[in-house]
């Protein structure tokens, strides 16, 4: 096989989440948006020995189990979903082979397999979502929407999102339609000039609360046609958006400005323009506040099945205490609370944690805690002994030298809620060799027509009896050959792209480790000659990069 070359194959099956594998010419070939059964035409983009990456041409004939039609009328430019010809049963099954297929090769042992949990709702399910601003083809009208597939810059308007609720898709076809005829510019990603960035949406399921929060530049000079100041300008929209005839109602609208380089919605400060700048939802009939940047389960329904899960796995909690880490704004733990003595929730985002004390005190609630920090330094300082733990980390798993001190509690049961399969077979390695079994697990699908799912894993202590044995155990006796140096480059890019929109090079990786004094092959990506030219890192990316570093405990 060549690079640039075409050519047509048989997907055999798809790795989570989104990786194809076929043979052509007895070469293993991965190529992302396919689906098993489908013969597709590719075209090589990285040719290694043994293995292959390919990007998909055209897909020249179905699979047996998809239908003819896309559920969605975006669905053959949107980069959103990737499951749209799947009829639902059919997402379920392959999410199922998946997951169980990654997390069966390091699972020691009989376990119970509680099957894959479907979504309530398989549309319009989604609480939240962020749309970017930014045009269809280079030097198009504004649109506004999702990243067209398999694209960094071109946007798709998706006015018909069949994701989120009809109230969302009004409110952003109103402010699509309310900036184009102000002729307000966008954000260009190559010379960082323009003003609009991200619209952010967030509609409480169970209450129809609506959050709508504008994020731009501070850039108010020429980046728009007309005489307006920013306040007349921000107040139109609100106008406009106040005027929709919609089933929910609005709890606040938001501007937030960010002059941050990154292609994420961050926050450089918030102003209400309407209303407050939180709303609420109900979950298992307690009630929630919810800040548009903390983070709160996007699918309600979903979210209810998969709380439900965590505590039948978790048990009795009478009289227990229980610690739930990467707690967010509390749902776990005041799930929990009614019945547990005690709950202690650590998480690292403050305004989530506020937000989780407020939540508790609404809700009744006198026997939960909740620390700001994070998980890996908050455990050094509690002097509280759990007997029961809820493991809820974001994307890339525990931080490998936090799993040692959860490991030595050496409580009887953890429950482990993942939406990340490969961090979580990583972190079974751990905890396995650290005396845990893995006794019960379900999958719980909160993200129809996408690759993603929960998993959801009870832990037990099994034979051993906690209180008596001491744990020994120290990092250098576990298998911890992926954080070897820290993180491998490509566990340092994808970190820096989840956490700051930001792609950095190895080149950039490099540099920032020499700068940081960490070991770095002798020569690797330094210039051949004294005179040659290397880009250097720019300072956003340095931060961004650093920030991994620290992550992965590796400054
Ligand atoms: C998947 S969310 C779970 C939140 C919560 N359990 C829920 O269901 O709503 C992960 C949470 O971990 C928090 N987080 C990320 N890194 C952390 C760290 N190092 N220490 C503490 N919390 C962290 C995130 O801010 C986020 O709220």
């Amino acid at each position: 096989m060549k690079k640039g070359e075409i050519y047509t194959g048989i997907v055999e099956k798809v790795d989570f989440p989104n990786k194809g594998i076929l043979h052509i010419e007895d070469e293993k070939v991965v190529v992302k948006n396919v689906l098993p059964g489908q013969t597709v035409e590719v075209v090589v983009t990285k040719q290694k020995t043994g293995k292959c990456e390919a990007r998909l041409l055209n897909v020249v004939s179905r699979a047996a189990c998809e239908t003819p039609e896309r559920a969605c009328v975006h669905a053959a430019d949107c980069g959103g979903c990737s499951y749209q010809t799947l009829p639902y049963e059919e997402q379920l099954k392959l999410k199922e082979e998946q997951v169980k297929g990654l997390l069966d090769e390091v699972i020691r042992g009989e376990y119970q397999y509680d099957g894959i949990k479907a979504s309530p709702l398989t549309s319009s399910y989604r609480n939240k979502m962020e749309f970017s601003f930014g045009d269809e083809v280079k030097d198009g009208p504004l649109a506004l929407g999702m990243h067209k597939r398999g694209s960094f810059y071109d946007i798709v308007t998706v006015d018909q999102c069949l994701l989120v609720h009809e109230d969302c898709c009004r409110i952003l076809r109103a402010t699509l339609d309310y900036f184009k005829e102000k002729n307000v510019s966008f954000l260009k990603k190559t010379s960082h000039r323009g003003y609009l960035r991200h619209l952010l949406v967030r509609r409480g399921m169970r209450t129809g609360e609506i959050l709508a929060d504008l994020v731009t530049t501070t850039q108010t000079a020429d980046s728009w046609a007309g005489k307006e100041t920013e306040e007349e300008l921000l107040e139109g929209w609100k106008q406009i958006l106040l005027a929709l005839p919609l089933s929910g109602s609005f709890a606040g609208i938001l501007h937030t400005k960010n002059d941050s380089l990154a292609d994420a919605v961050l926050n450089d400060g918030t102003d209400v323009l309407y209303g407050q700048d939180y709303f609420y939802e109900e979950l298992l009939g307690l009630k929630f506040k919810i800040t548009p940047f903390s983070f709160f389960q996007t699918n309600s329904l979903g979210a209810e099945v998969l709380y439900d899960t965590v505590r039948q796995y978790i048990g009795d909690t009478s009289g227990q205490k229980v610690f739930d880490l990467y707690s967010g704004t509390g749902t776990i733990a005041q799930i929990l609370a009614p019945v547990a003595e005690h709950v202690t929730g650590v998480e690292i985002v403050e305004e989530a944690v506020e937000a989780a004390r407020e939540n508790a005190a609404l809700n009744g609630l006198s026997n939960c805690d909740f620390i700001a920090g994070d998980v890996l330094k908050v455990l050094d300082m509690l002097e509280e002994q759990p007997d029961l733990i809820v493991l809820d980390p974001p994307r890339d798993g525990i931080h490998p030298k936090a799993l040692p001190k959860i490991i030595r509690y050496g409580v009887d049961r953890m429950v482990y809620v993942s939406c990340k399969p490969t961090s979580l077979a990583r972190d079974l390695i751990v905890l396995q060799a650290g005396g845990y079994r893995v006794e019960r697990m379900a999958l719980v699908d909160m993200f129809p027509f996408t690759g993603h799912v929960e998993t959801v894993v009870l832990l037990s202590k099994g034979e051993v009896d906690s209180k008596k044995i001491r744990v020994e155990f120290s990092l250098e006796d576990m298998d911890m050959s992926e954080f070897q140096d820290g993180a491998t480059y490509t566990q340092i890019k994808d970190y820096v792209l989840e956490h700051s929109g930001l792609k950095v090079s190895n080149l950039y990786i490099s540099q920032i480790k020499r700068k940081c004094g960490i070991e770095v092959g002798k020569n690797y990506n330094l210039p051949k000659s004294e005179d040659s030219r290397q880009p250097m890192c720019p300072p956003e990316k340095e931060k961004a990069i650093r920030e991994a570093f620290k992550y992965f405990g590796m400054i």
